[in-house]
């Protein structure tokens, strides 16, 4: 991957209370500021200067907000509902959205028990009476849990977790949720329902633990109520919306439910007299302020977890737990982490090498239409998903003509940047076998480019700028296809192929590729000049024409690639120099 350069360090933004085992890792190679107590105003103030965001469930982050966040590259969620931030918004401006799906969850499951146990017994009531001084036996009769039907609604993870909590206090489980896997269900000792409905009419405990979405906004209303056992009781550790707050206030005060168990609300805090302020006061509410993730332990989870992907993200890397793009497998990150650099390179590269030139050579760009073919073979064929591969080509080829502060362009946005640009891109898998190769996966990018007829804007356009390129190239024919090939040894990129050139090198850094006649006496023309220059070369590789190699591997053609890894900037007169009667035919300056 490509290697993190803070020169200036990246800033992260931290509003709210997260616990410091995470941070431990950002402070130092980045600057972070916590800054508790923000207004939205003053958020959107300072939100331009931060490449991070890391947030729990009290920051809104809004769309108003991700509009003036310029630089900001990920928000991350120190916890698992991310209901409070705008994520198709961010997605919109390639912002990566991270959560934490399992940090928290023992921790929710744990304290909907406390809460179900505590509304069972009166623990609430009976704490404030004996702290007025009374001593009520007799008033504060609770009932078991055992033998008692707990209604489960979501059975994900939280859900899942309460379940199998509660069947060791011997409770009967049953569930509704129509995307519930069966198999785990049943090793949690959980009946599953086909309705909600059933669900209200035999719970005598009913637990929510779905995500607020619109199916799930008001779910529970004063009709649902209406139909529980008026004994039940209600627990709701998931979100607060998920509940009609006034609907429940007067089924208790109407006696048709028994008791809630609440821990969030509508509005956090809530408003004063506001229906969730009247059901925190109520005798039959065991309220909590939202505490179902505070615990020690799970505060350190989510933290390291999330400051874990800020890193990666902010380095270039995948995310682990990106809630706006596609999951990827663990054993698939690992494979394809370093095939995101190398074809990031490739992208990068074609872009460098062959647009500059094309410019060059006198040719308009906006005359082509260029489809990229994107193959890949071996153990990458595989795959289940390739949208990383995908993500890293559109920044590869964009990247070197876009400015630095436009485009953020990733996973998230890849697709949608390419399409606008009209960039086509098929992607295609060949299983051939790689097992006689030194590397078990490869990676080819063909670049056919033709008129485009109605000369309608298709390639990349190509200002780079300060960017030296070839005075002596041939005019690129448009039948002619650009073809990059490389691979992967020992997790580092390499270039095998680069159009009708073979020969391995590594794309990092700046590359001088000079394309000249094969003959004596070249490598010390190239090197003395560069050598007067002050440009220091650090490695250098030269590639024979690829097909004209003749069984043993020479090369027969006449002409060669040469590639010269160097230190230091490549004026454009050390290029034109190389480009000198007795030099190179062509060459190009590309910065990988
Ligand atoms: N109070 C707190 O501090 C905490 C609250 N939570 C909240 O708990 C909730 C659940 O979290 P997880 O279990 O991690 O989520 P999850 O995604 O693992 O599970 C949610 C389940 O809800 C189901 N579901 C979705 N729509 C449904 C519908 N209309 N009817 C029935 N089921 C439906 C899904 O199929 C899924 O199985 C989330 O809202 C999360 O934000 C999580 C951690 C701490
Ligand atoms: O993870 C969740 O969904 C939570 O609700 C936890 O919220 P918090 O991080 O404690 O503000």
């Amino acid at each position: 991957m490509p290697v993190p350069v803070h020169s200036q360090k990246s800033k992260i933004l931290i509003p709210e209370k997260v616990s410091p085992d995470g941070l431990a890792l950002l402070k130092g190679q980045f600057e972070v500021d916590e800054k508790k107590g923000l207004s939205p105003d003053e958020l959107k103030d300072i939100i331009g200067e931060y490449e991070a965001l890391i947030v729990r469930s009290e920051t809104k982050v809004t769309a108003e907000l991700l509009e003036a966040a310029k630089k900001l590259k990920v928000v991350a969620r120190a916890g698992v509902g991310v209901d409070n931030v705008d994520v198709a918004s961010a997605t919109k401006h390639g912002i990566i959205v991270v959560n934490s799906p399992s940090g928290n969850i023992n921790a929710a499951a744990e304290h909907t028990i406390a809460l179900l146990m505590a509304v069972a017994r009166n623990v609430g009531d009976a704490d404030a009476s004996i702290k007025a001084g009374k001593w009520e036996r007799s008033r504060l009769v609770g009932i078991e849990a055992k033998g008692k039907t707990l209604g489960i609604i979501g059975l994900g993870k939280v859900g899942l977790t309460v379940a199998r909590i509660a069947n060791g206090l011997g409770m009967r489980l049953i569930a509704y949720d129509p995307y519930a896997n069966p198999n785990l269900a049943a090793s949690a000792s959980v009946t599953l329902r086909q309705s909600l409905t059933e669900i209200l009419k035999e719970a005598d405990f009913l637990t929510l633990h779905t995500p607020l979405i619109a199916s799930t906004k008001g779910m529970i209303g004063a009709a649902e109520l209406a139909s529980m056992k008026p004994t039940a009781r209600i627990l709701n550790v998931a979100r607060g919306g998920m509940i009609d707050e006034t609907a429940l206030l007067e089924a208790l005060d109407a006696g048709t439910i028994a008791g809630a168990g609440i821990d969030v609300f509508t509005s956090e805090p809530p408003q004063p007299d506001s229906p969730a302020t009247r059901l925190i006061a109520h005798p039959k509410v065991v309220a909590t302020p939202h505490l179902g993730a505070s615990t020690k332990e799970a505060q350190e989870n989510v933290s390291i977890d999330v400051c874990e992907q800020v890193v990666s993200i902010l380095s270039g890397e995948l995310p682990r737990s990106a809630v706006n793009a596609p999951i990827i497998l663990p054993e698939e990150y690992r494979t394809l982490q370093p095939f995101v650099s190398l074809i990031e390179k490739m992208g990068s590269l074609y872009t460098q090498h062959y647009v500059t030139r094309r410019a060059a050579s006198g040719t308009s760009t906006k005359s082509f239409r260029t489809t990229f073919d994107l193959t890949y073979e071996g153990q990458l064929a595989s795959l289940n998903t390739t949208k990383p591969l995908f993500a890293a080509l559109v920044k590869g080829l964009l990247t070197p003509i876009t400015s630095s502060d436009g485009l953020n362009i990733n996973i998230v946005n890849a697709e949608i940047l390419a399409k606008d640009r009209g960039i086509l891109i098929n992607e295609n898998r060949s299983r051939e076998n790689t097992e006689d190769k030194p590397y078990s996966s490869f990676v080819t990018l063909r670049a056919r480019a033709s008129r485009s007829p109605s000369h309608q804007r298709s390639e990349p356009s190509i200002s780079r700028s300060g960017s030296p390129a070839s005075t002596r190239a041939p005019r690129i024919d448009e039948a002619e296809d650009q073809i990059i090939q490389g691979f992967v040894s020992a997790n580092k990129p390499y270039i095998s192929r680069l159009d009708r050139f073979k020969g391995e090198f590594v794309p990092s850094g700046t590359l001088l590729i000079c394309r000249n006649f094969d003959s004596c006496g070249k490598i010390g023309f190239v090197g003395s000049l560069l050598g007067k220059a002050g440009v220091n070369i650090k490695f250098m590789s030269v590639a024979p024409l690829h097909e004209d190699l003749d069984g043993q591997g020479r090369a027969q053609g006449n002409e060669a690639l040469m590639i010269l890894g160097v230190e230091g900037p490549v004026e454009d007169g050390v290029v034109g120099g190389l480009i000198a009667s007795e030099g190179a035919l062509e060459v190009s300056v590309v910065n990988l």
